[in-house]
């Protein structure tokens, strides 16, 4: 396996002074009568690995956007690696993000977007070049990465999405569904980056459906449901029932919060006919 090139320093990896990784507060966004988030209040440590579940609409994306400074809260505040997110520039150096449509441009090489992303980060260009080396050996698309992305799959460009929001080495990476559209390789070796990272202290603030992925790799879970945070713990605490402190699977935990948090059925309203 090819070494990967993430060093930490006071000023990159690490938050600065320690501060939580990220910290919200009554954080809120609405669209018009939709509340997506509804005043979210939640920490994450320096270096650990987040899980941040929620069933569609939940409003995990839409958290991730405000937390990324791509959409201002409608009301509440959050520090990312100790800057507010109304202070974009403060925040942008500090982090990385996936979407679920890697931002790249199908006209470049996959070389070349990941030389672009890493100018837009000011990486020295001698650091780039091994880090971007090694990443898309680690990622087997070294042999690719002279090709324009108009010709990738939908695994390949989710890799350069990948490397791309790491390169510049963040305090924190928000991944979107890191493993979607990988193959079961390509699969075993994103989670072995995210475990890497997080050991070289990178904060992962990790939202998949793809419950064993979490299971494997967080240190700390959340559970959304209708913009809530339903559930939060390490993994071991979130599996075992409260009352009774039986096992139960993740899935089965999962399931459990967010059906507890819907609202009862004799609750909702009947359309009216009139
Ligand atoms: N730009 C927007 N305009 C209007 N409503 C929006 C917008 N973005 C999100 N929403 C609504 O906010 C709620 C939360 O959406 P969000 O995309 O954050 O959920 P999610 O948890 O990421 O879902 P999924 O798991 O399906 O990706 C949904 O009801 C959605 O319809």
């Amino acid at each position: 396996m090819s070494h990967i090139y993430i060093e930490c320093d006071e000023t990159r990896c690490m938050s600065p002074a320690d501060a939580p990784a990220i910290e919200t507060e009554a954080l809120t966004k609405r669209y018009g009568e939709t509340t997506a988030v509804a005043g979210l209040t939640m920490t994450v440590d320096p270096g650990t690995v987040y899980g941040f579940l929620g069933p569609n609409g939940a409003g995990k994306t839409t958290t991730m956007r405000m937390l990324t400074t791509l959409t201002k809260p409608t009301s509440g505040t959050a520090r990312v690696a100790g800057h507010s997110i109304t202070d974009r520039e403060a925040v942008t150096p500090h982090i990385g993000y996936l979407p679920e449509e890697p931002p790249i441009y199908d006209e470049l090489t996959g070389r070349e977007q990941l030389e672009y992303a890493a100018g837009l980060r000011d990486l020295p260009d001698a650091d780039a070049t091994e880090r971007i080396e090694s990443l898309l050996e680690r990622f087997d698309l070294l042999e690719d990465a002279d090709r324009r992305i108009e010709g990738y799959s939908k695994g390949m460009r989710q890799k350069v999405g990948v490397i791309q929001a790491v390169l510049h080495e963040p305090a924190v990476a928000f991944l979107d569904e890191p493993t979607s559209g990988l193959d079961p390789r390509a699969a075993r070796t994103m989670r072995e980056t995210i475990a890497d990272l997080a050991d070289r202290e990178m904060t992962i603030f990790l939202s998949t459906h793809i419950l064993p992925v979490v299971d494997e790799l967080a240190d700390e879970i959340g559970v959304l449901h209708d913009g809530k945070l339903v559930a939060q713990g390490d993994p071991e605490t979130l599996k075992s029932r409260a009352e009774t402190g039986e096992a139960r699977s993740l899935e089965e935990a999962f399931l459990e919060v967010t059906q507890e948090a819907s609202p009862p059925e004799d609750d909702t309203v009947e359309p009216s006919m009139e």
